[in-house]
């Protein structure tokens, strides 16, 4: 995980940019990174819903980060993809995609356009790599915890922010213009070789956090004291699918990362929770036990807390 977002904002030196970005979905991840490409003077326009669209087309994207700053940045906003993209950052939850996807047609990407989904998981890549054939899907992570509070209005609290990147084969000199950009902003950026890795890098810190923290009903202070024992056997689980893909990743260094969050961090999904919204469980969790599945590696810590949140979701 990158730390400590850099607040002096350093300008890129002598990059070609990386040309038109639309934001499809300003939530908490996606109109925390649009807010802060447009305060940059980047050429930025965001795809919402008709609600959120006509909201921020009127006030603006209104941003609160400790680290980042409070502002309230113009941006364009539509319904709809009105602007040909030379990258598209797609910034839906999992539960929304497929009809978010319906507002970008793949006419309005430029050929060779570089798609950065934000979303947490690893299915969502092929989705998107079979929708878009034209584009480059750049597997990509965020770690940042981040809000929508209201539509258009987000705020990032905690004190972690991190964007990593695959090249995923796309044009380097492209991919470095679309980093130097976004750090610029004040947002830190590691480009990675490892798709696979950076995927399940991110897979192994947040499933064991996002489904007990949810399950349990608290932020991760509460579950490190009081159900260690789960997060240490999902993080066991994720490693060891991870390992069948030929993946390593060492489920010690997911327990020091939760144990060095400040204790009211909440995951995405507890928040989805709290508020009564849709939860990734199948995208997240569900995701894990088909690659389980396919490998043969049995994933029963994982499998009891998919039903339970499953048979929650479905309650309402
Ligand atoms: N939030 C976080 O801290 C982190 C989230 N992530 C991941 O990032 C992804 C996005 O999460 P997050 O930012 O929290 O999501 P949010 O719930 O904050 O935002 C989702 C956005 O999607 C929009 N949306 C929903 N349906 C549609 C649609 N049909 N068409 C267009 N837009 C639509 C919503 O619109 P509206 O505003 O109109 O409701 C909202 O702006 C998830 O996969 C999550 O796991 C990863 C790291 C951290
Ligand atoms: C990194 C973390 C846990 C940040 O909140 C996240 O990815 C999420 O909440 O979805």
């Amino acid at each position: 995980m990158t730390s400590h977002p850099d607040p002096s904002r350093p300008a890129p030196a002598g990059e070609a940019g990386p040309g038109h970005i639309t934001v499809l979905a300003p939530g908490g991840v996606g109109g925390l990174l649009a807010g802060l490409l447009a305060r940059d003077g980047r050429s930025v326009d965001i795809v919402a819903t008709e609600p959120t669209a006509a909201r921020i087309a009127r006030d603006g994207l209104r941003v609160e980060s400790a680290a980042l700053g409070d502002f309230t940045a113009a941006v364009e906003a539509a319904p709809a993809a009105r602007r040909t993209a030379d990258v598209l950052i797609v910034a839906t939850k999992a539960t929304s995609l497929e009809p978010a996807l319906d507002r970008v047609p793949a006419g309005r990407l430029a050929d060779g356009a570089l798609i950065v989904p934000l979303l947490n998981g690893f299915e969502h890549v092929d989705l998107l790599r079979a929708r878009y054939p034209r584009a480059r899907v750049l597997s990509s992570a965020i770690w940042v915890e981040s809000t929508r509070v209201a539509p258009g209005h987000i705020r990032q609290t905690g004190p972690f922010a991190g964007l990593h990147i695959a090249y995923s084969g796309a044009p380097a000199d492209r991919v470095e213009d679309l980093a130097a950009a976004v750090r610029a902003t004040g947002f830190p950026v590691e480009l990675r070789d490892d798709e696979a890795a950076l995927l399940w890098g991110k897979l192994h810190f947040l499933l064991p956090t996002a489904l007990v923290c949810t399950h349990a009903e608290q932020p991760v202070g509460g579950v490190r004291a009081e159900r260690r024992a789960d997060l240490a056997a999902v993080a066991d689980e994720v490693a060891a699918v991870a390992a069948a893909r030929g993946v390593g990743l060492d489920s010690g260094d997911v327990i020091a990362i939760v144990d060095a969050l400040p204790p009211g961090t909440k995951p995405s999904m507890l928040r989805d929770r709290e508020a009564g919204r849709p939860m990734e469980v199948d995208a997240l969790g569900g995701a894990l036990l088909r690659a389980g599945r396919a490998a043969g590696v049995p994933t029963p810590v994982t499998e009891r807390l998919v039903a339970d949140l499953e048979r929650i979701g479905a309650a309402g």
